[in-house]
């Protein structure tokens, strides 16, 4: 069986690459970063090591890369591919869509095997976005003929892997936990399946459990530390302040997803606890410029912020933690981070009551809008003093 996984980076050799290749699959790496497509090549293995005190090592071969900047390339793998996954950021799913397509008409015209196009990206519908950008670039005729054989089934992954250097570039360390949820209910029938994924008839619980516990409760301690200065999540968490608002954020997020899915309280809150105690790790070190990477894409309608505050919103709640992580988000000022310029130069332009409205679509008149700016310009004030 051969898999074409799109982005070796630090989820894709150190997640999905791993559980694929010990499911049996030859992975076929998709990136453009040309250092590490020629390193994938050349040795076709590479390490995975669990960051804890064990430090167990994983031995990943059987395989390879493709340049994805070689258009003929990529459309070929996919057209020979038995499945398709990808990590390389949501944002960066348009730019693969064109590749794929084309290999999807080259599968068409051979009347190749059925397919299933996986996007593993912390968002809310991967797959479904991916599948837009790609039919985007097919005619009708093969939009339609691609509906029958070709599926996106969104998913949700959770495994924690920061930023890292090691002396062998493709070497690898991850978080011992993995969590790999796909929607069966968007599968074609008799679809193969993959060990170590849990395969569930509704995702929405899933993914919105772990993006508005992890990835808010993440993003929170992100933003938290940054503005009292610290780089690290470790660091940041260890200050009994952040770590309390943080579990704050995560409790507000729980009170609604037990509302909503009607999660069991008890098992929500260890839920919390398991995530806190993975934030902790002393064997990871997490920068909190990469945990806070792109302010916009976390502050938008749908991401891991504003998502949740609504929907809390709407249940009764009044989300005022969740309205403090965003003040906290729109102080974010990474120089590195080409989002987190963009909203100082935009709150820097036109101020705070533009900018909200603008990143996250909540309006002036809106509750969740006067709770953010209102905190918004008590962090300032802090910052100034
Ligand atoms: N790192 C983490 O802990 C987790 C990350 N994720 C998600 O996984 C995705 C990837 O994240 P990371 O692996 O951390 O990022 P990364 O930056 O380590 O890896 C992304 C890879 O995609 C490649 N890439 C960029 N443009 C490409 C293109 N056009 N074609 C092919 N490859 C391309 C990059 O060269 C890079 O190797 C993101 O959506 C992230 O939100 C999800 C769960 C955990
Ligand atoms: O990759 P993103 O969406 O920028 O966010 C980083 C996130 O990745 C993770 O490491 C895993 O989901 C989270 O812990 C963190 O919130």
């Amino acid at each position: 069986m051969k898999a074409v996984h799109f982005g070796a980076g630090n989820i894709g050799r150190g997640f999905i690459g791993l559980l694929l290749s010990q499911a049996g699959y030859e992975v076929l790496f998709s990136d453009v970063n040309d250092s590490l497509v020629e390193q994938l090549k050349e040795r076709k293995s590479y390490t995975v090591r669990l960051a804890n005190e064990a430090q167990e090592a994983f031995h990943v071969s059987n395989v390879s890369a493709i340049n994805g900047k070689q258009a003929d390339d990529v459309a070929e793998a996919v057209a020979q591919a038995d499945l398709v996954t990808t990590a390389v950021g949501v944002n960066i799913l348009k730019h693969i869509a064109a590749g794929i397509a084309k290999g999807i008409e080259l599968r068409l015209n051979r009347g190749a095997a059925p397919l299933h196009i996986i996007a593993c990206e912390n968002a809310i519908g991967g797959s479904t976005q991916l599948k837009g950008h790609v039919y985007s670039h097919l005619s009708a005729d093969m939009r339609e003929k691609a509906d029958a054989i070709i599926a996106f089934p969104d998913a949700a992954v959770d495994r924690i892997v920061p930023l890292q250097h090691h002396e062998d570039p493709l070497q690898v360390t991850v978080e011992p936990f993995y969590e790999w949820v796909i929607d069966e209910s968007q599968m074609l029938e008799g679809f193969h399946r993959i060990e170590g994924v849990h395969y569930v008839k509704q995702l929405e619980p899933y993914i919105e459990r772990k993006l508005f516990t992890v990835n808010t409760g993440h993003c929170s301690a992100a933003y938290l530390g940054y503005l009292h200065g610290f780089d690290t999540i470790q660091a940041a968490m260890a200050n009994p302040q952040i770590a309390a608002l943080v579990r704050h954020v995560m409790e507000e997020t729980g009170s609604l997803l037990i509302k909503k899915h009607g999660f069991d309280q008890a098992q929500h809150d260890s839920y919390i606890d398991k995530i806190l105690n993975r934030f902790l790790n002393p064997y990871l070190i997490d920068e909190v410029a990469r945990v806070g990477r792109s302010p916009i894409r976390k502050l938008s309608v749908n991401d891991r912020l504003v998502r949740p505050a609504l929907q809390a919103y709407d249940l009764g709640m009044k989300p005022a933690y969740l309205a403090m992580a965003m003040a906290a988000a729109f102080s974010f000022k990474d120089k590195e981070d080409p989002e987190a310029i963009q909203i100082q130069a935009d709150l820097a332009a036109s101020g705070i009551t533009q900018a909200i409205t603008e990143y996250t679509t909540i309006p002036e008149d809106h509750p969740i809008h006067a709770m953010i700016k209102t905190q918004y310009e008590q962090f300032q004030q802090v910052e100034v003093s």
